[in-house]
């Protein structure tokens, strides 16, 4: 049975690609995959979902590894075996606000994707926050006055300039990592233990 890596689809799905490329595995068959799910590769089974639903489907054991970003397990804090950093997917965690404007004195409110992460982040300051979930585009929250200042990942820092907003603190580095199945790695010892030795030996690739 070919161990099964459940792959975060959209942006680090053609990183890890690339990664996986330059460790001379065979990648036709995730290249063209088209619509497909599901796809097998001639020593691995890949199965694509969002970042969340790979811990998912890793933490049950349908997978025995995972491609996720650090955003992802520290959000979600999975049960899963948080194995080792790969060279991409390398963004920040930030606390952004409108340019030019002053924080408030009063409780402030704050728009997040990551609503654990934002609470943490506030907790450890000792500030108690007002913390409005969103989903994507967080960076209207600000402008159009839903909050004074939003948690959100930061990569090249475009988003943020386009729509009138700084960095105010930069409080988490991370990448994609790769996470096991706890009773994976030990029943499937010997056939995990090969890639997870050449994930640890791969080069940076961009
Ligand atoms: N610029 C970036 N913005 C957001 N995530 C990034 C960025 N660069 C790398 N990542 C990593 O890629 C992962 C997947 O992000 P991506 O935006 O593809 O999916 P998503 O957050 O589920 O968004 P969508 O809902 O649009 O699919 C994130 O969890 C993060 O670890
Ligand atoms: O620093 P940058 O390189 O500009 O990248 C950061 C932006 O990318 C992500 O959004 P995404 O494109 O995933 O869209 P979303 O707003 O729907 O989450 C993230 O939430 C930031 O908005």
């Amino acid at each position: 049975m070919k161990p099964c890596i459940a792959l975060t689809k959209g942006r680090l799905e053609n990183q890890f690609i690339e990664f996986f490329q330059s460790l001379s595995y065979d990648v036709e068959p995730l290249i063209n995959k088209g619509r497909k799910l599901r796809v097998e590769t001639d020593e691995f089974q890949f199965v694509f979902a969002k970042g969340v639903d790979v811990t998912t489907y890793v933490e049950h054991g349908i997978a025995d590894l995972g491609i996720v970003g650090e955003d992802i397990l520290a959000e979600f804090q999975p049960d899963v075996y948080n194995l080792l950093p790969l060279p991409f997917g390398n963004c920040r965690m930030a606390l952004a606000t409108e340019k030019g404007k002053d924080w408030p004195a009063r409780k402030r409110r704050i728009a997040s994707k990551y609503p654990n992460i934002t609470k943490e982040f506030f907790r450890k300051k000792g500030e108690s926050v007002d913390i409005v979930k969103l989903e994507g585009s967080v960076e209207l929250a600000p402008i159009l006055g839903l909050a004074d200042g939003i948690v959100d990942i930061v990569e090249t820092g475009n988003t943020l300039k386009e729509n009138g907003l700084v960095v105010k603190e930069e409080f988490f580095e991370f990448s994609a990592r790769c996470i096991a199945n706890r009773s994976s790695l030990k029943i499937k010892r010997d056939l995990l233990a090969p890639v997870i030795k050449s994930f640890q030996k791969g080069e940076v690739v961009r």
